[in-house]
């Protein structure tokens, strides 16, 4: 069956009530968050509370959600996914039953809309808050799969990024089960589609290129050489190229691993900046490249508070 026919079948308008079958809780039915190849999810209130309701035609597909949503909540410390609440059955008519499973409502713009209200000095900030959870779920034996800034909602009064689609996310060796092509190793000729942490780091990669290039854009036949390009073109990017490439390359084993570079790369930057030393020096520090130096080290300042503050909250 095809989404549309699944949307219209389902076509659940607000006040609609779900009853589940089996616990028998009742969902109320607030609006639509948005249809996808597996489903429709539903934002819905239960006890006054906000939950989101994913209802699919296939009972396989919640299985699988859900079995991934479990796990999740076995990672310790993980807040990657949306912690799950519920899984049930509801009865449509006398002869047709769908499967639904409910989960933590994860309020707050996307990835893009964020970066775009609060500026780019956001995004290293979020990659390593991405970092450490990915760094969680690889240790547990998952690879996230489809990483993209439309799955990552960034919610919270301190800033807390969250993945919302846990489709893609596939056990360590198998090959990956859901992909975009833009964020996909394969697509650009720099690896396998088989399920391992490097497949993740190279997603989160283009996840940041992404956050900076707010179009996406097509191959060219270059492979790594045109994402090098990209990089080396825009500010923010060059600043990280030594943890973006290296990502793009797999050099990185773990998500720690690139995180330290993460930090490393942004401790340096606050830290020393010799060539600028250097040319104030011998110019007696033009009032521009003072001002200039000033801006970056407070830009990255900010980032590594940003962080810190992050993780205390
Ligand atoms: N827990 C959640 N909290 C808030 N919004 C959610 C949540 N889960 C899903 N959504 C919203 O519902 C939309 C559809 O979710 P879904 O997981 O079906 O993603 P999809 O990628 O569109 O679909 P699929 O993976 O089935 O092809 C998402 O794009 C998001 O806007």
């Amino acid at each position: 069956m095809t989404m549309s026919t699944m949307k219209s079948q389902f076509n659940l308008q607000k006040g609609a009530i779900i009853n589940g079958k089996w616990h028998h809780k009742q969902y109320r039915i607030e609006k639509e968050l948005g249809a996808g190849a597996n489903g429709v999810v539903y934002l819905a209130t239960y006890l006054g509370q906000l939950v989101a309701l994913k209802i699919s035609e296939n009972g396989y597909t919640v299985t699988s959600e859900v079995n991934v949503l479990k796990s999740f909540t076995k990672v310790q410390g993980s807040t990657l996914g949306p912690s799950l609440l519920d899984v049930d059955d509801w009865q449509f008519s006398s002869s047709t039953m769908y499967s639904f499973y409910v989960m933590e409502y994860i309020h707050g713009p996307d990835l893009h809309s964020f970066i775009k209200q609060k500026g780019e000095a956001w995004i290293p900030v979020l990659m390593l808050q991405l970092l450490s959870d990915l760094e969680e779920l690889h240790k547990a034996g998952w690879v996230f799969g489809d990483l993209k800034p439309e799955n990552l909602i960034v919610t919270g009064r301190a800033p807390r990024i969250r993945c919302i689609d846990v489709g893609g996310t596939t056990l360590k060796g198998r090959a990956i089960k859901e992909f975009t092509e833009f964020y996909d190793r394969g697509y650009w000729g720099l690896g396998s589609r088989k399920a391992e942490p490097t497949y993740d780091l190279f997603s989160t990669a283009m996840v940041f290129i992404h956050c900076a290039y707010p179009s996406r854009f097509s191959k060219d036949g270059r492979g790594l050489e045109q994402l090098m390009d990209r990089v080396k073109k825009h500010k923010i990017l060059k600043t990280y190229e030594g943890v973006v490439i290296p990502a793009l390359q797999g050099r990185f084993k773990t998500a720690e691993d690139m995180r330290q570079a993460l930090l490393a790369c942004s401790y340096k930057q606050t830290h020393v900046s010799p060539p600028a030393r250097q040319t104030s020096r011998k110019t007696k520090g033009k009032p521009n490249e003072k001002i200039g130096a000033f801006v970056l080290i407070l830009f990255i300042g900010c980032i590594y508070f940003f962080y810190l503050y992050s993780q205390m909250v």
